[in-house]
């Protein structure tokens, strides 16, 4: 300590009790201190010389002091403050908790875990969200059949709100968004050519289905689209129409050559929907094309496990539609073998899925590619809510079409679940293929039991093929192909055969082991009773099935009218049903808190930052 500083502490002390040793600095509070400070204050009236300097430095030090003293003590109130308050929110909130019934409960836990959700990223491209493009006005489409800006016959358009309604109402379908164009209940009103109208009759197809005769319109009219129907309600006439009839407009107008196109991409989430997808638009586009009347529309199936060589007839024209799952599709626009640059169209079949974790990025990536504004359209038949808020944030006024509650069971198939011991089954599934004259399809959500039922049903003579995602490209191609044709009774399959898949006629279907979600499973049985035909649904459960995936079922038979056997009746509910159901994945038992679905997508994120992604098949 310097000599002038010890000077300085004696002259400030007015009176110095102790003086033991010169270093000692009596303690002053801070009343006493502010007082001689104000004293000096008011005694500084004389020029300025050395000892004012002096005494002013002295005086900054003590009022930096105090500051910090002062200071100290304001964050010390304010933290007492903020406890005290904290403490008093926490009482209040346990209070208000011991008030609330535990379905309120739960309610306000969904409700933070979908704001959660909410705040996801847009499922635009990257690119769109970097350069901060958003469009605000739907596509304008023209039509070949007018070649003018596509819109209903005028007695059509001529019906009052009500009218619209009324027939909405009498096929149960529900639309929101603006200015929802009208429902057409006729395919000759909707203006599709006449050509495809013969080709469909052929097929037993005459009048639009429920989500065909509200969807089309609003698809033909530009607008982009989520459309909700139940499994095997027709959803994909009603995408692929509109793209064709674009195809058709833009075709006409001036021919496509080698390199350009295409102007619509439809995405799936399995080679096998993608396959069957592109089997459709191939004889819709090759029946116009017989007519003489209408130019040929160019297809490409783009997935993988196939050559892409064998489809070079296709690439070496002009491209109209392209077909793909979202892996092999990235492959073909990383190599710049085909652009988006004049891609006009994106549908999502199964779109949930899509959107889902496994396959929103390649989505993003994909939607990057196109380089202006697009008409959007996202199917399935089940649309969790969480998927439908996140998936309306990234559409341009969209419109959203549902028939029937999004996730609920086709009211056609008869719904039968049994109680069966898990070293019961394989016997049991043989008495069960008696039930029903074939096709029959089982399922079962593990591969290698994939595998044993189909070695077991071989060896009892019955004529089995198998598919899952472990089988290589031809053995699922040839599985689905002598099922098909009828060559095969049964098909053995894991969820991969699930998603929309269209086989003729099945009769029944045998859930040998029950999916852990709910969705999969009104998949799953919608594999029978399609396009208005009725079959059953037969599945096992038994101890192994998770709880909450039976109380799922338990509400989602009650819901379809079908019987509840005793053991599930019995199920306690806490909570006593979601009857509008769970926003992640649509099951009527249980509330987002503890949803299989988000608890499995938890799992498969944690697998993946551990780089160790299973993307299911
Ligand atoms: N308007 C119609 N009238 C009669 N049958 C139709 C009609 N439209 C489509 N179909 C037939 O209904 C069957 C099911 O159609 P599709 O595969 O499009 O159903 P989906 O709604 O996509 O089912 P999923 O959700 O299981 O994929 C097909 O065989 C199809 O030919």
């Amino acid at each position: 300590m310097s000599s002038s500083s010890k000077r300085r502490r004696v002259e400030r002390s007015p009176t110095p009790t102790y003086n033991l040793d010169d270093d000692y600095e009596p303690y002053i509070p801070v009343a006493q201190r502010r007082k001689e400070k104000l004293a000096k204050l008011t005694s500084w009236t004389g020029p300025t010389t050395q000892t004012t300097v002096n005494k002013r430095q002295e005086l900054e030090d003590n009022e930096d002091v105090e500051r910090e003293e002062e200071r100290m003590r304001e964050i010390e109130r304010r933290e007492r403050t903020l406890l005290v308050e904290a403490q008093e929110v926490l009482s209040r909130k346990a209070a208000e908790d011991a008030q609330k019934t535990e379905l309120e409960k739960a309610q306000e836990a969904d409700a933070e875990i979908l704001a959660a959700i909410k705040s996801r990223r847009k499922l635009a491209s990257d690119l769109e969200l970097a350069r901060g493009i958003s469009y605000t006005e739907s596509l304008k489409t023209r039509h070949i059949s007018c070649s003018f800006l596509w819109r209903p016959p005028r007695y059509i358009r001529e019906r009052s709100y009500n009218e619209h309604e009324r027939i909405r109402e009498k096929y149960h379908v529900i639309v929101e968004g603006e200015d929802v164009p009208p429902p057409i209940e006729r395919f000759v009103d909707m203006k599709v050519p006449e050509p495809l109208i013969e080709h469909f009759k052929s097929n037993r197809i005459v009048s639009p289905t429920p989500i065909q005769l509200q969807g089309i319109p609003a698809a033909f009219s530009g607008r982009d689209l989520i459309g909700i129907a139940f499994t095997g309600s027709g959803k994909t006439l009603c995408f692929c129409l509109p793209l064709i009839m674009m195809a058709l407009e833009e075709e006409t107008k001036l021919p496509f050559i080698r390199g350009e196109g295409p102007v619509g991409v439809i995405l799936c989430p399995s080679r096998e929907l993608a396959n069957q997808t592109y089997e459709n638009v191939v004889s819709w586009c090759s029946a116009l094309a017989k007519s003489g009347k209408y130019p040929q529309l160019n297809t490409l199936l783009c997935i993988g496990g196939i050559s892409m060589r064998d489809q070079s007839h296709v690439m070496n024209k002009g491209l109209h539609i392209v077909i793909a799952t979202p892996g092999r599709l990235i492959d073909m626009l990383e190599k710049k073998r085909f652009t988006f640059n004049n891609c006009k169209y994106l549908c999502m079949d199964e779109a949930d899925r899509m959107i889902d974790l496994g396959f929103e990025d390649d989505v993003r990536n994909i939607m990057s590619f196109f380089t202006a504004q697009r008409q959007t359209l996202l199917f399935s038949a089940t649309m969790p809510k969480k998927i439908q808020d996140f998936a309306q944030q990234s559409l341009i006024r969209p419109v959203l079409v549902n028939v029937g509650r999004a996730g609920a069971a086709n009211l056609d198939v008869l719904q039968v679940v049994e109680y069966v011991k898990q070293e019961a089954k394989m016997v049991y599934l043989l008495e069960c293929l008696q039930k029903t004259a074939p096709p029959v399809i089982v399922f079962s959500e593990n591969k290698n039991e994939v595998d044993d039922i189909q070695e077991y049903l071989l060896l009892k003579g019955v004529e089995a093929v198998a598919i899952h995602g472990s089988k290589t490209q031809e053995e699922r191609q040839y599985a689905i192909k002598s099922f098909k044709s009828g060559a095969k009774d049964v098909m053995v399959a894991s969820g991969v055969a699930s998603k929309g898949l269209d086989f003729n006629d099945i009769q029944h279907v045998i859930i040998f082991t029950m999916p852990k979600e709910i969705e999969d499973y009104v998949h799953q049985i919608g594999r029978t009773g399609r396009s208005g035909k009725t079959g059953i649904a037969t599945t096992f459960v038994n101890m192994n099935t998770p709880e909450p995936t039976l109380l799922d079922l338990k509400y989602l038979l009650l819901e379809a009218g079908q019987k509840v056997p005793p053991f599930l009746s019995t199920i306690e509910d806490p909570q006593g049903g979601f009857m509008k159901g769970c926003a992640v994945c649509g099951g009527l038992g249980h509330s987002v808190v503890n949803c299989p679905k988000r608890e499995d997508a938890q799992r498969r994120l944690l697998a993946s930052h551990r780089g160790n992604d299973d993307k299911g098949y």
